[in-house]
């Protein structure tokens, strides 16, 4: 299992009380599965995905990506499992301005030590393998909104993650560029083992997933039509 999050216990502080976001929720996803979140606005969704991606820690329960437990890491043995284990996506896809699209992913490889020649050519490899051969120098101003998606999700591989985690990647794009990008995130996933969690509002891209839950009053629901993760 690449992501198993168990029992897991969010709330946070509301007036002189907490709310609890996050009641008690199970969720794992193995490699080579893609997963679809979803949910009414508020439900928690994104909260899910903050705790997957060690970004704030829960009030309770476990968090183990690829077999080791992350309960109890300090902020710096968190950042390096980010690094090394985790790959994220976000909305409006997050690019520099000033970076061309190698340079956004160089930029990745560069913190995790790898030298200027080996982050270039793996950075134009990815960015050729996702279609974007011929925009290689191109700064976010001089992309589209799906080719930019695509750095980003680009980006979010360069490290090699064995989770990619993905908010609301579709939500600037058109009806065809976002199935484009949701399809292309479930080739990657197939393709590269990496498993995918995408969190997202759009109900109609849910038939490229393999499976899809819904957050509801705290709980995770398994959506009617999904294949319940057949490992434990
Ligand atoms: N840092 C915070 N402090 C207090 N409340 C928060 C905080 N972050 C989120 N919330 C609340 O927790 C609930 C869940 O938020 P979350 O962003 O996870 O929902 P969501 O399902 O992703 O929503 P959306 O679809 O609108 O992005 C919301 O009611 C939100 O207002």
């Amino acid at each position: 299992m690449s992501i198993c999050l168990r029992n897991i216990v969010l709330s946070y502080p509301d007036g002189d009380g907490h709310r609890r976001v996050l009641d008690d929720v199970d969720f794992e996803v193995r490699r080579g599965e893609f997963v679809a979140v979803t949910g009414p606005s508020g439900s928690g969704k994104s909260s899910l995905l903050a705790v997957a991606g060690l970004l704030i820690t829960p009030d309770s329960g476990r968090v183990v990506i690829d077999g080791s437990d992350m309960t109890g890491l300090d902020r710096d043995e968190r950042t390096t499992v980010r690094r090394e284990k985790l790959g994220f996506v976000f909305q409006q896809s997050n690019l520099l301005p000033s970076l061309t699209a190698v340079e956004q992913l160089q930029m990745m490889s560069h913190l995790a030590g790898d030298s200027v020649r080996e982050s270039r050519a793996r950075a134009t490899d990815l960015l050729c393998s996702l279609g974007l051969d011929g925009h290689l120098d191109r700064r976010p101003h001089q992309l589209s909104g799906g080719q930019r998606q695509r750095v980003a999700i680009a980006r979010g591989l360069m490290n090699d993650p064995s989770v990619l985690l993905v908010d609301e990647p579709t939500s600037a794009l058109d009806e065809n560029r976002s199935r484009e990008v949701v399809a292309l995130l479930a080739d990657l996933s197939r393709d590269r083992d990496v498993a995918i969690v995408m969190v997202t509002h759009d109900l109609s891209r849910l038939t490229l997933v393999d499976r899809a839950c819904a957050v509801r009053n705290g709980t995770l629901i398994p959506l009617p039509g999904s294949v319940p993760s057949a490992i434990h």
